[in-house]
């Protein structure tokens, strides 16, 4: 049989990576597949720059849409990045009926509806597993491992830089510049990486992996947001000393009112396995009312991690060229018009246990305002720990950790606390989560 041609558009980190799997794995590949992959072409906008992989027998174009547009070519493999030429070359592959496999999770997170009616529209696939969370199968894991299940929640370290940053902060002391240049050069950043410090990466993959949880459709712009910069070194201390690890997690959860779908830093138990996710990988957990918790690890970002995803969703396609399109996995597990339009909730309705750091003057009375001020919002406290004065300040870092409350009334306590004159500086508030 023929084999399949493929093109590529970006020969960057992942791209260069998929090439080289491909190569190198290629007859183990074809086994799998049934059919030779053969990468007929390849676009990239700087290809003076130098390569990372062997592009031998490939034809070369720095115009990525003579590639979208050559007829001999069935699936399209879009590594550029971006929401904007990718859409456009995405949206011009699928009207040309080629099938997409795609590593873009903005794109996907963006305007992945629009591309999934006109993919169906035209019977073609776009796949994505490289999107979420790199080399792990975490879409295929959800979408069909668990397709018995209702899920009631799934939480995970989802991007790879955040969690090396995190990490190298917390066992080497380095400072955050610093790591984030070094993940930077190993190829794992975002283009933009304010992407990945300040959680908008980690919102795309966590909008990607509710919608295929729960059956709605893709709403980013809903997503709760909240960065890694602002944790600083003695919050990481803090919280070790209590018995936490601080992560930055994607969190997405069905209660009786919605979806709730959030990312922001979080204190773990440190005998949670997820917890104890270092560097650039990434884990997720989903519970399933069948199956209970499960956990997925793996490489959540570089070269050949990332393209371990790309070139697998490349053999799923192959396997299923010949297949009715009705009966292909539907892209967001659920049959398009069977998507539920469950409401995003907002975090003031979200409850959480919460850690505070307060910094007050070193005077009497102090504990007793904020502890009426908790009580008069509902507020219980799990554990208060008093520090030394910080020398130069002459202020104490008072840490607290609560019970579960809704968030409008922390939001409410912690005006009131920050309102206080003795109360110097805004008080550093991470949410806390079980995962039990
Ligand atoms: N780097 C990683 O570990 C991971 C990246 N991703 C995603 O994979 C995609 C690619 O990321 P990287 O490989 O890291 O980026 P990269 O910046 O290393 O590579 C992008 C390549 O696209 C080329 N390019 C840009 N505009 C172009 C155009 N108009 N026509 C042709 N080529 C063009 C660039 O010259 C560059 O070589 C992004 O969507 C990213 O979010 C997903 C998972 C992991
Ligand atoms: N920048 C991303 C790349 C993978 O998705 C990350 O660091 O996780
Ligand atoms: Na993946």
């Amino acid at each position: 049989m023929q084999s399949v041609k493929i093109g590529i558009l970006g020969l960057g980190t992942v791209g260069s990576g998929t090439v080289s799997v491909l190569k190198r794995n290629s007859k183990e590949i074809s086994r799998r597949a049934g059919r030779g992959i053969e990468i007929l072409r390849a676009a990239d906008k700087n290809l003076d720059s130098p390569k990372t992989c062997d592009l031998n027998a490939i034809d070369l174009t720095d115009d990525a849409f003579s590639v979208v547009n050559d007829p001999e070519i069935q699936i399209i493999v879009e590594l550029i990045g971006g929401t904007g030429i990718a859409r456009d070359l995405v949206m011009q592959a699928i009207e040309n009926g080629k099938h997409v496999v795609t590593a873009n999770k903005a794109l996907i997170a963006m305007h992945g509806n629009e591309l999934f009616a006109k993919a169906q529209e035209k019977g073609v696939t776009i796949a994505f597993e490289a999107a979420v969370a790199g080399g792990i199968p975490i879409i295929k894991a959800i979408r069909e491992g668990l397709a018995a299940n209702r899920i009631e929640w799934l939480a995970g370290i989802i991007n790879g830089t955040g969690n090396f940053i995190l990490t190298e902060m917390r066992d080497k002391g380095r400072n955050f510049a610093d790591v984030l240049a070094e993940a930077q050069a190993l190829g794992y950043a975002e283009a933009d990486p304010t992407f990945d410090v300040e959680g908008i990466d980690a919102a795309h993959k966590l909008t990607i992996m509710a919608s295929i949880a729960f059956g709605i459709p893709l709403q980013f712009y809903k997503a709760y947001t909240e960065g890694i910069s602002k944790i600083s070194q003695e919050d990481v201390q803090y919280a070790e000393e209590l018995g936490y690890h601080i992560k930055h997690l994607g969190i997405a959860k069905k209660t009786s009112q919605g979806v709730e779908l959030r990312v922001h830093p979080t204190l773990i138990p440190k005998r949670r396995l997820i917890a104890n996710v270092n560097g650039v990988m990434n884990a997720v957990v989903v519970k399933g009312d069948a199956v209970g918790p499960t956990l997925y690890y793996g490489a959540g970002a570089g070269a050949e991690p990332t393209a371990s995803a790309v070139v697998a969703d490349i053999v799923d396609i192959v396997r299923a060229l010949t297949t009715d399109p009705e009966n292909r996995v539907p892209h967001l597990a659920f049959q398009p018009d069977s998507l539920k339009d469950t409401p995003i909730l907002s975090m003031s309705e979200v409850v959480t246990s919460y850690y505070l750091r307060i910094n007050t003057e070193d005077k009497p009375g102090v504990l007793a305002d904020i502890t009426r001020i908790f009580s008069e919002q509902d507020i219980n406290i799990e554990a208060i720990l008093q520090k030394q004065p910080e020398e130069e300040e002459g202020t104490v870092p008072i840490i607290m950790l609560t019970q579960p409350v809704v968030e409008k009334n922390m939001d409410e306590a912690i005006a009131q606390i920050e309102a206080l004159d003795t109360v110097k500086h805004a008080i550093m508030r991470i949410r806390m989560e079980s995962l039990g």
